[in-house]
């Protein structure tokens, strides 16, 4: 199977996101504030971006089943995961609200940017493997923490760690996702295997990046730049 061949391509792409310092703080129960608070901020943009590319998708889309995929996640963007986004806030003491309107930085920005030219290819399969480590990785950091024994009641990632982690009774998210990948996969020359591929890759490797970018908070070198600009155009 194609999904198959995608998880073992991504495997040291995997292991470096399980192995990542923000990763590991969550399961010892210990992320500074900073980093927290980063991560919200730029995931909230990052998400919304997520909803726009979703709606394009049903643009793309010819089959209800799919269609009706898509307009799932749009609601479990909208409605379910600020969540874990309250939960990392609460644990930073900082005001979900206040942390809506960053401007993206510059990892977040090429991800999402990444989603929007997979979406200008016009495949479906392209945009399924982009998006796929977005709740592929999740589900696979949320399995490990349980594994390794990091979700107990008395480490404050908890809730947000059973958010993520797969739900045995239910067919998660990513397999889903997984699913639909082998069945576009399967109309597909080799050429648009490969295409496919590397938007999948790259997205890992982007979900990465973007751990990464929140633990040290990597923002623009000329951010106050930017934001001056900004305000000179207000009224
Ligand atoms: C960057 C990123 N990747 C994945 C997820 C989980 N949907 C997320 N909230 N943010």
């Amino acid at each position: 199977m194609f999904s198959d061949q995608l998880k073992q391509q991504a495997q040291p792409i995997l292991s470096g996101i399980l192995e990542h310092p923000f990763i590991q703080g969550i399961a010892n129960g210990n992320v500074a504030p900073a980093a927290l608070q980063f991560y919200v901020q730029q995931d909230f943009q990052y998400l919304n971006e997520f909803i726009k590319i979703y709606g394009n998708a049903i643009a793309k889309s010819n089959d209800r089943e799919l269609m009706g995929f898509f307009n799932d996640q749009i609601s479990f963007i909208l409605n379910s995961e600020i969540h874990p986004h309250h939960i990392f806030c609460n644990i930073a003491r900082i005001n979900y609200e206040d942390q809506q309107h960053a401007t993206p930085a510059p990892k977040a920005y090429l991800y999402e940017s990444h989603m929007h030219r997979a979406g200008e290819t016009g495949s479906l399969l392209n945009i399924l493997a982009a998006f796929q480590p977005c709740p592929w990785t999740y589900t696979e950091i949320a399995d490990h923490l349980v594994a390794q024994g990091a979700a107990t009641k008395d480490n404050p990632f908890y809730d947000w760690i059973m958010f993520y982690a797969s739900d045995d009774n239910d067919k998660s998210m990513s397999d889903t996702v997984f699913a639909f990948v082998d069945r576009f996969a399967k109309q597909a020359s080799n050429e648009e295997l490969a295409t496919a591929s590397q938007y999948f890759l790259k997205s890992c490797e982007l979900e990465w990046q973007f751990w990464e970018h929140a633990f040290y908070q990597q923002d623009w070198q000329f951010k106050a730049t930017l934001d001056h600009a900004k305000e000179d155009f207000k009224s």
